[in-house]
Formats: structure tokens, C-alpha cells, sequence
């Protein structure tokens, strides 16, 4: 094994929206989850046009790395590279794992949608994914139709050695359930960015509160050094 990538600390993984979030409300709702204890940030902006992603992407890049949390981006490899960004999320149709890390480097934290597929969380874990991310588990205004998933998936995908993400419909209420039944990170998107970032700022406590509640590597992980 090689040097321990930060997303072996369990917790909260907030992902970014461009209708909850308009521009100018970006950077504010991503600190505002950053100062609740959000430990990835996902940028994920499937319409802005390229210069708008490039300077957005950048100014996150900042917040994020001033918390010292690291900040991936949603499908775009070329993106992630050209900002400084620390990986990439790849869906089915997104590209090669084995493409982004090429471009990307050793250290880039490259994770996959498995969505409720053992099968293809296997084929990510040989493609050398670092987490593998399983939903929508409940129902999700972001992304509805996204292939559903139940929780005892995660169950099962423990024994395949990577971090798991849960994704889709994830709200403070339900979010327990998914980290009993084996999630270290629970991946928010409407649960997290609606309202002001105040109220942002206290959801992410509260997912924060839950993993260290339910996680069982929780108190040990979010240790500095600790191994998980
Ligand atoms: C953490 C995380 N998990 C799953 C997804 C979904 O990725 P994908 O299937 O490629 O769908 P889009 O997000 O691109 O619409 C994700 N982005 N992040
Ligand atoms: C991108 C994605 N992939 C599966 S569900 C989903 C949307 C997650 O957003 P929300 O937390 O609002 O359901
Ligand atoms: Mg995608």
C-alpha cells in the first residue's frame, strides 16, 4: 500500500448543484458545508458552459483546499486536471478508470457509480477505482431516475476493501440507516444544499454527528496518520 489518500476518513460527501446553487451562491454553500465538517466536495455542473466551469472549479479548488478537504470533479478528467483538483467521479458512460488516472497521477482520487452492481464495483476495484459509490437508495429530486439500490448492498460490498459511497435521496433522517448497513460516505446533493448556509452549515453537523454515532472507524480514522 502506498500513502493513505484522504478519503479514508468516513463522513460527509457534499456534491454541488447548479440550480440549488446559482454562481454567486457556489463558494458560500460549499464553506458553509466545509465548516460543518463535509470531508469531499464533489463540483458537479452539467450545463454552465466551459469558461464557467473552468472559474467556478478553480474557486472551489480554494475553499475546499483551505479546509484541507479534497475536491473532485464529476466526469470531467480533463477539467479536474486543468484546476488542480484532486480526482474524478466516473459513472458507467464517464470513461476509463484507467484513462483519468493516467492523466491524472497515482495520488488522484478516482471513484466509480456502481449503482446497485457488485458485479460492476468489482470491475472498478480491479480498474483501480478508490471508492465505489452505490444508489440512489431513496427517492431523489436531483436525479430520479437514477437506478435504485437498496442498502443492503453496501452490506455486501464491504468485503471488496474500498471505501463505499452512498448516494441519491439522502437526507439527515435516513442517512443513519445507510452508514449502519456499511457506508463511509454518504454523497448529498438536495439533503444538504437547500437553504441558506447557515442551515447548510448545520445539516453537514448533523451528517457529521452521524458517522461519528453509527461508523464503527469513526473515533480512529479521523485521527491524523491513523490507518482505517
Ligand atoms: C459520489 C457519486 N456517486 C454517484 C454519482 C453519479 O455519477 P453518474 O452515474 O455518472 O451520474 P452523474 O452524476 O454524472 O449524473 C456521482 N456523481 N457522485
Ligand atoms: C448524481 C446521482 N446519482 C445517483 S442519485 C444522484 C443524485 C443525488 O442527489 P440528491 O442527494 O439530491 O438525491
Ligand atoms: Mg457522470
Amino acid at each position: 500500500m502506498g500513502t493513505l489518500k484522504p478519503i479514508s476518513r468516513p463522513g460527509l460527501y457534499a456534491i454541488t448543484d447548479t440550480i440549488l446553487m446559482p454562481a454567486d451562491r457556489l463558494v458560500p454553500a460549499v464553506e458553509a458545508a466545509l465548516r460543518g465538517g463535509a470531508v469531499l466536495v464533489q463540483y458537479r455542473d452539467k450545463t454552465s458552459p466551459h469558461t464557467d466551469r473552468l472559474r467556478q472549479a478553480s474557486a472551489l479548488v480554494s475553499a475546499c483546499h483551505n479546509a484541507g478537504v479534497p475536491l473532485i470533479i464529476n466526469d470531467d478528467y480533463e477539467l479536474a486536471r486543468r484546476v488542480g483538483a484532486d480526482g474524478v467521479h466516473l459513472g458507467q458512460e464517464d470513461g476509463a478508470v484507467t484513462e483519468a488516472r493516467a492523466l491524472l497521477g497515482e495520488q488522484a482520487i478516482v471513484g466509480v457509480t456502481c449503482h446497485a452492481s457488485l458485479d460492476l464495483a468489482r470491475t472498478a476495484r480491479s480498474n483501480g477505482a478508490d471508492y465505489l459509490a452505490f444508489g440512489r437508495f431513496y427517492t431523489s429530486g436531483t436525479k430520479p431516475d437514477a437506478p435504485k439500490a437498496a442498502p443492503e448492498v453496501l452490506t455486501r460490498a464491504r468485503s471488496l476493501g474500498r471505501p463505499l459511497t452512498a448516494i441519491g435521496g439522502v437526507t439527515t433522517d435516513n442517512g443513519a440507516e445507510l452508514i449502519r448497513a456499511g457506508a463511509d460516505m454518504l454523497a448529498v446533493v438536495g439533503g444538504l444544499f437547500s437553504g441558506t448556509p447557515d442551515q447548510i452549515e448545520q445539516r453537514a453537523r448533523t451528517f457529521t454527528q452521524l458517522f461519528a454515532t453509527h461508523h464503527p472507524l469513526y473515533p480512529i480514522s479521523s485521527k491524523p496518520g491513523a490507518q482505517p
